[in-house]
């Protein structure tokens, strides 16, 4: 809706009103053709004023609307901005909150453009999978020039008040009330001749070199792109404002739009959009719900164990402004968690442009100075035995209601909640390596975890700048669960025929940031190792006989600890399933060894090698993970496949414009993934992760209902379980 009324005698004011964020669904493009008529046939009327309720401009086109063509009724927006651009009144946009993508597009179509200097504008269609096809490729080149312009569409990224009016995307930013200044300024420049006004007659500021600049952007967006289509079709409208006359690249706009439009990445990137907002709307088995359970505020936190993983969360806790302490018992890992905690705050506030946060952490060797805390995060070594040992010492020394969370990424969150006196006030906080970098936060429950606990990590996650999602107890939770059979296919396919670098390779392909392999060199193959120890699972030699590469009955690939008996840790070593010129560094190559490594150990094992393709590469491991996924709905440990998939985009690279393994999974069709796994699942009956869940079967069974309906069939399933 709009709301339109006269203010000062002669500006024409204009409201778009339509929460939560004025987005310009067809009922405000009805208002605004309506009321714009009103205000330029009203001879009162001298200038106008465009802006937004509750302080917020527009967050442009309504995504929702986008989801069937059918949906897309009403005035269309191009001509809706051109009518305002071709007006004869002045038109000015008052800029509160945001002006994102079509509202952006809607304020470039007036004549100028005040904001205030809270706000921040873009154009982040890209990140939905589209371009600015409301003449925001074909403005904003014309207005800032081809670089800036490329920079932002290509990217979508959200920029200042103050970057705005560097750039001169804005003519002025006002610190108090925009409307104000807005109506202002419309009264000063009534009357005044409107020809240097209207962007769409301009012409693109001149660029040296433009053909090698658009080469080099367009190689850059294909480097970074891994796949996505919408980067390059952003790169290659701009080149069209560049090049070709106004009306001439709006029909290039058009016709890029269109094949964006309806393509799969779109839906996955506006799937992922509303995913990303559904998880913060947490809820547990119990009912317990985002809604309903408030939390308390946290004033002072400690970190115990400053590691890698420990100095990460340390920096990412002090960012958010709270008072930290950093607790290490080890001499050597403290002098050193000092300096490395310091340098990384420093980086931090370079890139942000934020002071320092340096004076809330006091660091201490002993736990003792954890006592007057409001929550803990343990961050030791990822050992049972020690991380036990550390809850008992915290029960002892914490305040009572203190709470108290453990950054493993695999081990027995309720175990450890078992050690305390409160053991409700107890949850996992996985964390991401880097932890200061990376957004994900896996906030684990427990059955007897407190709602207050989890609203208040989940809010914490979000003062942290994380995207947190709220998951039950298992090993693994969901991300490390999930991981297990992935990672396991990648090693049975070595064993039947593939290398490190076809299996690599097909999963970059498929836009991975890094294959699996790649991953493992880079955390380090140890790390498994020693999990594998602990279990039992680990046989000198990789073992012999038949039952080498069987383990309680399933297949078992020892091909990891055989590559740990070499010294073969990874980067770290400089040795792993690549080699490396040097231990700790990044650049892979593939390592001759490798071939007799593999081709003896399948002679020892009267293994035949074959050749394997990318389609097998891909339906085995991703299938194999998504079936996992699939069980983790089954047990109720993810509330829904949003909370599965954000997990994937944001903790493990899977491609955000493939939308997330179950939403893949939905793309390709479940009868699809289920009759390939029942394939891959006769074929090697010794894998039962291959064995199609009964989840899977029971949607496919339902028709394959899209991923948002889901829910319902999980419910059903769960209830006769
Ligand atoms: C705006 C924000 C920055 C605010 O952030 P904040 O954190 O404050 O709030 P939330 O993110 O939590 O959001 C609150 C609430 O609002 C919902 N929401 C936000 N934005 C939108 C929106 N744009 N539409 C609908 N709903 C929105 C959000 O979901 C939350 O609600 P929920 O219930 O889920 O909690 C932040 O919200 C933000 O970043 N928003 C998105 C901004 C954005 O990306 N805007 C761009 C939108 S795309 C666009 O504008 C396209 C235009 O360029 C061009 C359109 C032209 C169309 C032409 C179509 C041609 C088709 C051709 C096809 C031809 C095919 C053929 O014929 O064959």
């Amino acid at each position: 809706m709009t709301q339109y009324s006269r203010v000062s005698g002669s500006v024409g004011l204009i409201t778009l009103k339509n929460p939560p964020v004025n987005q310009l669904s067809a009922v405000v493009r009805h208002g605004i053709v309506d009321t714009v008529q009103k205000a330029l046939s009203d001879p009162k009327v001298k200038s106008v004023v465009i802006c937004g309720q509750n302080g917020m401009f527009c967050g442009g086109a309504d995504i929702k609307e986008f989801q069937t063509l059918a949906n897309m009724r009403g005035p269309p927006l191009i001509p809706m901005i051109h009518s305002i651009e071709a007006a004869d009144k002045p038109v000015v946009a008052a800029i509160e909150g945001g002006a994102f993508g079509g509202g952006l597009e809607l304020a470039l179509g007036c004549h100028y453009r005040i904001a205030h200097s809270k706000a921040k504008v873009g154009l982040p269609e890209v990140t939905l999978g589209l371009l600015p096809a409301a003449g925001g490729s074909q403005r904003l080149p014309r207005l800032i020039g081809v670089p800036a312009a490329l920079s932002l569409i290509t990217t979508g990224r959200h920029i200042t008040a103050a970057e705005a009016l560097q750039l001169g995307l804005v003519d002025q930013v006002a610190d108090h009330n925009t409307v104000d200044a807005a109506v202002k300024f419309a009264l000063s420049v009534a009357g005044q001749s409107l020809d240097a006004r209207r962007i769409s007659n301009f012409q693109c500021p001149p660029v040296p070199n433009m053909d090698a600049l658009f080469e080099d952007v367009m190689q850059k967006v294909r480097t970074t792109a891994r796949g996505a289509i919408a980067p390059i079709a952003c790169v290659q409208a701009v080149r069209a404002a560049a090049t070709l006359p106004y009306t001439q690249g709006m029909q290039r706009e058009k016709e890029l739009m269109a094949t964006l439009f309806t393509s799969g990445q779109a839906r996955a990137l506006q799937y992922c959009f509303f995913a990303q907002r559904v998880v913060g709307r947490w809820s547990m088995p119990s009912g317990a719900r985002w809604d309903t359970s408030k939390g308390r505020p946290i004033h002072k936190a400690a970190v115990i164990g400053l590691g890698t993983m420990g100095r990460g969360i340390t920096v990412a806790l002090a960012q958010t402004g709270l008072s930290v302490v950093a607790v290490e018992t080890q001499e050597k890992q403290f002098m050193e968690a000092k300096k490395a905690v310091s340098n990384m705050l420093e980086r931090g506030a370079k890139r942000s442009g934020k002071p320092l946060a340096h004076g809330k952490i006091t660091y201490s060797q002993s736990l003792q100075a954890v006592a007057d805390v409001d929550l803990v995060i343990e961050a030791v070594f990822e050992d049972m035995g020690l991380k036990k040992k550390v809850f008992q010492q915290l029960s002892a020394v914490c305040k009572p209601g203190t709470f108290l969370c453990t950054n493993t990424s695999t081990l027995d969150v309720d175990e450890l909640a078992s050690q305390t006196h409160q053991p409700e006030l107890v949850v996992g906080m996985h964390f991401f390596a880097p932890a200061h970098i990376m957004k994900l936060l896996e906030v684990v429950y427990g059955p007897r975890s407190s709602p207050e606990l989890v609203a208040v990590v989940m809010e914490l996650g979000k003062k942290m700048g994380k995207v947190s999602v709220a998951v039950g107890n298992c090993r693994g939770f969901v991300g490390n669960r999930m991981l297990k059979p992935y990672r396991d296919q990648a090693y049975f396919l070595l064993e039947e025929g593939a290398t490190p670098q076809l299996i690599d390779q097909a999963l970059e392909e498929f836009g991975f940031a890094m294959g699996a392999f790649k991953v493992s060199d880079l955390s380090g193959l140890d790390v498994g190792w020693k999990v594998r120890k602990e279990e039992g699972l680990v046989q000198p030699g990789g073992g012999s006989g038949k039952s080498a590469r069987i383990r309680n009955g399933v297949r078992y690939s020892p091909l990891g600890d055989l590559m740990c008996e070499q010294g073969r840790f990874g980067q770290k070593t400089g040795r792993g399933w690549y080699q490396y010129d040097k231990p700790g560094s990044r650049d892979a190559r593939p390592d001759p060894w490798m071939h007799s490594f593999l081709e003896e150990y399948r002679a020892r094992h009267g293994l035949v090698a074959r050749r394997i393709s990318n389609q097998e590469v891909l339906e085995r491991c991703l299938y194999a993970m998504i079936n996992e996924g699939f069980r983790v709905l089954e047990d109720g440990i993810a509330a829904g496949p949003e909370d599965i998939d954000i997990i994937y985009v944001f903790g493990y690279g899977w491609p955000r414009h493939r939308g997330g393994p179950m939403f893949y999974a939905n793309m390709v069709g479940l009868e699809i993934v289920l009759e390939r796994l029942e394939h891959y699942a006769q074929a090697n009956p010794d894998m039962p992760t291959l064995q199609p869940c009964s989840l899977l079967r029971k949607l496919v069974a339902s028709g394959s209902p899209p991923v948002n309906k889901w829910k319902e069939v999980i419910k059903n399933v769960r209830s006769q379980l």
